[in-house]
């Protein structure tokens, strides 16, 4: 499990004048989920397009699986699988189709192909959707025959790409139960990009928040969002502004908001705290309806470190982007 089975060295792409990926070193152990997460043209796909060899980087180098990307590109082609963003599956084959064809594009000996393929299938639930036309699949289904095609050649990396961008909550659970299956069975190392802070929270081991085309912070979701230090306690009462002053006055936190009768509290441990507010309310007379602690979130952290809040129009945006890429590619 502590193999190293990425490592990029001082990795840096430029475009012309503009630096895509900045210098970025890091280790990816083997059999982790490792997320990297970034605003718009952070850097994320042009990271994933040199370790899958698409782009050659300006500077530096990295291993996968043993293999340099520069020197031993079709080694490393051999270790790793690809889903990225474009959707491309062929709607007018069945699935076996489909990953017939991509099983003699990889290589894979055709002796070994009926069963690759049938095993592929299972992994992502779609045995029974074999000789199903792909025009007739949901997007989740197609992502998921996406998923089985990056993996006909069993690779040790798998490379995903937004995932699950586009799809309803269900299938984007579907996907994370695979993605979590793949790295037990296999063994297999993912790294994926996301828009979703809740699906790199629920499904990483670690994430790297990646800015500008450099890494701001790496770490496991946990420590990520223990390291804002930054709990909101929320309390109901109909003296908020008397609350604020005592709450000020015993210097308990300076991040006091009021909104019409609620009071929120930026602390650094709010369960340490807590009792501290309570018994400040009650010796100042004060009566509090409720209380509420609220901790950080991905969101949270991914705000503190980029400034940016991916949550809302961005995601919305992105989309309906991809439904309409899709809604182009079925004409
Ligand atoms: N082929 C290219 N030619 C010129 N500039 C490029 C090219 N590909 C990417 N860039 C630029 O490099 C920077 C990083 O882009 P990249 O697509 O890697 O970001 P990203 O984090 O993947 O963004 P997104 O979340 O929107 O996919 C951006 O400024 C982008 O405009």
């Amino acid at each position: 499990m502590n193999q190293i089975i990425i490592e990029t060295d001082n990795l840096i792409k430029k475009f012309g004048s503009n630096i895509a990926v900045d210098n970025i070193s890091l280790s990816i152990k083997r059999g982790e989920v490792f997320g990297l997460l970034g605003p718009n043209g952070a850097g994320k796909t042009t990271l994933l397009s040199m370790l899958c060899t698409i782009l050659k980087p300006t500077s530096g180098t990295a291993r996968i699986n043993g293999y340099d990307i520069i020197r031993d590109n079709s080694m490393v082609r051999k270790s790793i699988g690809i889903v990225f963003q474009d959707p491309s599956v062929d709607t007018d084959m069945t699935a076996r189709e489909n990953l017939q064809m991509h099983a003699d594009l990889y290589g894979v000996p055709v002796s070994e192909q009926k069963e690759r393929i049938k095993d592929v299938l299972n992994l992502v639930g779609l045995s029974d959707k074999a000789e199903d036309f792909l025009n007739t699949y949901s997007g989740g289904m197609r992502r998921r025959l996406e998923i089985a095609r990056g993996l006909l050649h069993y690779p040790r990396v798998l490379f995903l790409d937004e995932p699950t961008i586009g799809l309803d909550p269900r299938s984007r659970e579907h996907i994370w139960d695979y993605i979590r299956m793949l790295r037990k069975r296999e063994d297999m190392t993912v790294i994926l990009t996301t828009h979703y802070m809740e699906e790199a929270d629920r499904l990483c081991d670690r994430i790297a928040i990646i800015d500008r085309g450099k890494i701001i912070i790496l770490d496991k979701p946990d420590v990520l969002k223990g390291g804002i230090g930054k709990d909101t306690v929320i309390l109901i009462t109909d003296e908020p502004d008397k609350l604020q002053t005592v709450l000020t006055g015993e210097n308990i936190s300076e991040d006091i908001r009021i909104s019409g009768r609620e009071l929120k509290v930026g602390v650094s441990h709010a369960n340490l705290l807590l009792p501290k507010i309570m018994e400040s309310a009650i010796k100042a007379g004060i009566r509090i309806e409720s209380v509420t602690i609220s901790n950080p979130d991905m969101n949270d952290v991914f705000i503190h470190y980029t400034g940016k809040n991916l949550s809302d129009d961005e995601t919305r945006e992105r989309t309906g982007r991809v439904a309409m890429m899709k809604r182009r590619r079925a004409r």
